[in-house]
């Protein structure tokens, strides 16, 4: 089964004024629809940044492609390999640490393979999650991700979320999400106000939900002095922590005398940075994410080395949409050792869903594993136009958070670590 046409479409959709250590979230975030068609009729999905240089990246290698059998995934990355010829691509997304160019192969390369899996299922009649050896469970928890926030953008109405800027403010947020979608696990997005304010809205957190496992990522904003004091303030409360300081060496510090375990999404990020991390013991829990450890298959096999190890797994999110939440639903139920609720902001930008209704829902805080071939969505083709169309126009062609903030305050500074 041969593939005879790609199609990128970068798609802009509406974001809320979320705070973290860098700035602010615009209020459009970015995506890139991908579809692979093939001469058997059969189309697959696949969802990735929208980042210009990203996409400009994915553009790049489009060719290459075209011909290739979809069962030729290994022969894939190494043709996105070639075409990539060695760059290695900024990309700011998800507060990311060091984006080598082997990693630049793996993010350019996943959504071609999340597409060509969605094929392959269709084609033997299978879901995606049988291709990745089999669900272990039939629906994935997810955690409520909460975060610090405006009650609108500057000169906007305020949104359905109002303000959460204080410990009563991010329980109320924390009670509305829960309501909604079941949450039975929280993540609070930190590095925002100084340490002690983030503590107290922990302690309110676990006062106001007793038994939800609770974290904190404060994305590297502090040092490790600030870091050790946090974690020893918190012992007890918090079921990991995650990136509370920079890179491998200073999370290999803190995680030495830190009494609950340390996750990261930011200086484990690449193969390459595995085997330092392991040698410092600097991570105890690593947060997977498809889109840039190199799809599907090559997250399976993140997990198994995380297994080898003795390293926990849980599942990193970005801003996306229902492709995107349909495959980590997959790898997630095919994953024996990913034992912690995966994170999702999908509370926040689930109005304007590029996907048909009815296949992805939380219930309990879950969502069911789709069981119909592939990865079991489809696009709604009226919500990609509008939100093709919205890319247009917002006039955004690349996150950038700090540039935001510093509209309103322009003496912000972007500064890791901050305390
Ligand atoms: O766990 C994380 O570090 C993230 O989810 C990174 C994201 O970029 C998050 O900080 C955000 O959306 O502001
Ligand atoms: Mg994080």
């Amino acid at each position: 089964m041969k593939i005879t046409e790609i199609v990128l479409t970068p798609i802009a959709f509406r974001d809320p004024p979320l705070l973290n250590s860098a700035g602010v979230h615009e209020p459009w975030a970015l995506r890139t629809i991908v579809e692979v068609h093939t001469d058997e009729g059969i189309s697959g999905l696949g969802e990735t940044y929208g980042d210009l240089g990203h996409l400009e990246r994915s553009r790049s290698v489009v060719d290459s492609l075209i011909g290739l059998d979809v069962f030729a995934l290994n022969e894939m990355h190494a043709r996105v390999a070639a075409a990539l010829g060695g760059e290695a691509g900024l990309d700011k997304h998800g507060l990311t640490g060091k984006i080598t160019a082997e990693s630049t192969v793996d993010r350019v390369y996943s959504p071609f393979e999340v597409a060509c899996l969605d094929i392959q299922g269709k084609a033997l009649g299978r879901p995606v999650h049988d291709l990745l050896g089999g669900a272990v469970r039939s629906a994935v928890p997810y955690s409520a991700y909460l975060f610090y926030k405006w009650d609108g953008h500057p000169g906007a109405e305020p949104d359905e979320w109002g303000e959460a800027i204080d410990p009563a403010g991010i329980v109320a947020q924390a009670s509305k999400m829960i309501a909604q979608y079941g949450f039975g696990s929280i993540k609070l997005k930190g590095g925002v106000f100084p340490p002690e304010q983030e503590i107290e809205a922990i302690r309110a957190l676990r006062e106001a939900f007793p038994d939800h496992p609770l974290r904190l990522d404060p994305n590297a904003a502090w040092s490790t002095a600030t870091s050790l004091k946090v974690a020893a303030e918190l012992d007890g409360v918090l079921e990991y922590l995650e990136d509370p300081t920079p890179e491998i060496s200073g999370m290999a510090e803190v995680a030495a005398k830190a009494p609950m375990p340390l996750a990261t999404n930011m200086c484990v990020v690449a193969f390459e940075h595995l085997k330092q991390s392991v040698e410092q013991d600097a991570v105890q829990v690593l947060l997977s994410d498809h889109h840039y450890w190199g799809g599907l298959q090559r997250s399976r096999q993140l997990g198994m080395i995380c297994q080898t190890f003795g390293i926990g797994l849980s599942m990193h999110s970005n801003s996306h949409l229902g492709i995107s939440l349909a495959a980590m639903t997959h790898l997630a139920a095919a994953t024996p050792n990913l034992n912690y609720a995966c994170d999702t902001h999908y509370p926040w930008n689930a109005q304007d869903e590029v996907v048909e209704p009815g296949v992805l829902s939380f219930v309990d805080g879950a969502v069911s594993v789709p069981v119909t071939p592939g990865l079991g969505v489809t696009l709604d083709r009226d919500a990609l136009a509008r939100l093709a169309e919205n890319y247009v126009r917002c006039g955004i062609t690349a996150r950038d958070d700090t540039g935001y903030m510093q509209k309103f305050d322009p003496s912000y500074e972007r500064k890791r670590p901050r305390w």
